[in-house]
């Protein structure tokens, strides 16, 4: 199978992390923001990632029209919720695409599908405040609204298609204090879903950050982890597709 390629609509904070992942986990990326250019470049690809972090003002049109072309020959979508819930321009933009399309997967912080599925209390910003107390459940509910495997990262990540649910756990918490490992986290999850099923994509994904992160874990400090995590994530993506 040649390197498959996802298309990655997503912020300006965490892109080249992004890329970075999909290059050392086998895949290769196509970022443009440009309208011009997203239905061709949803047409091409195999996987679609819509990362909601830093919105453009076109990005309704932007995302729809790469939605509109990645459904059109059945690529998976991801749905990387960032910031869902804290400006109403964004969680409209959000909540309008749901309308429209079907993701594979939808993922967030605790917060961000908490808005998803109706909490009350807004994020301050793009990361999440605390541990929430029922995010099994968010996860379960996010899945079942939207009919896509769904999950929630924290300190516990919770996965779920609405019928089976997983929870993952271990690893550093400085996965968590490393800026943009969700994204990546989405990111990763788009590529494996070019060729295994959301759930199992979306469980691949969650496992191999968390083992990685703990091998990394004894990195001198936060910004030597995020060098450590990245190495060990490749050795690791390599050791189980040679496996497989
Ligand atoms: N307490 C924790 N211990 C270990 N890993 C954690 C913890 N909290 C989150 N993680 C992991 O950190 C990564 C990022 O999750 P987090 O919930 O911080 O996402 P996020 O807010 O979307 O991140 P970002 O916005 O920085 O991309 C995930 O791989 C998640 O599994
Ligand atoms: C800080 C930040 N703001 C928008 S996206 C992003 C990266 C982590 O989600």
């Amino acid at each position: 199978m040649p390197e498959p390629l996802v298309y990655q609509i997503t912020n300006a904070v965490s892109a080249q992390l992004q890329a970075d992942c999909v290059a050392l986990l086998g895949g290769s990326s196509i970022m443009t923001r440009a309208l011009q250019e997203a239905e061709e470049s949803a047409a091409a690809c195999d996987a679609l990632l819509i990362n909601t972090g830093t919105p453009p003002e076109n990005a309704l049109e932007l995302y729809r029209s790469a939605a509109r072309a990645a459904s059109a020959h059945n690529a998976p979508m991801v749905l990387d919720a960032v910031g869902c819930g804290f400006s109403k321009y964004r969680s409209a933009v959000i909540r309008t695409l749901l309308e429209e399309f079907r993701f594979s997967v939808i993922k967030g912080n605790e917060a961000e599908i908490g808005a998803l599925c109706g909490a009350k209390t807004a994020p301050r910003g793009v990361s999440c405040g605390g541990a929430v107390e029922n995010a099994a459940a968010l996860a379960a509910a996010c899945a079942e609204k939207y009919r896509c495997a769904a999950y929630c990262t924290g300190k516990y990540d919770h996965l779920s298609d609405g019928r089976r649910n997983f929870r993952v756990g271990g690893g550093s918490p400085l996965l968590h204090a490393t800026s943009g490992t969700g994204c990546a986290l989405g990111s990763a999850t788009a590529l494996f879903c070019a060729y295994m099923p959301p759930l199992d994509a979306s469980h691949r994904a969650l496992s191999l950050f968390r083992r990685a992160s703990e091998t990394a874990a004894r990195a001198e400090g936060p910004y030597s982890f995020r060098v450590k995590f990245l190495d060990a994530l490749a050795k690791l993506g390599r050791a189980e597709k040679r496996a497989r």
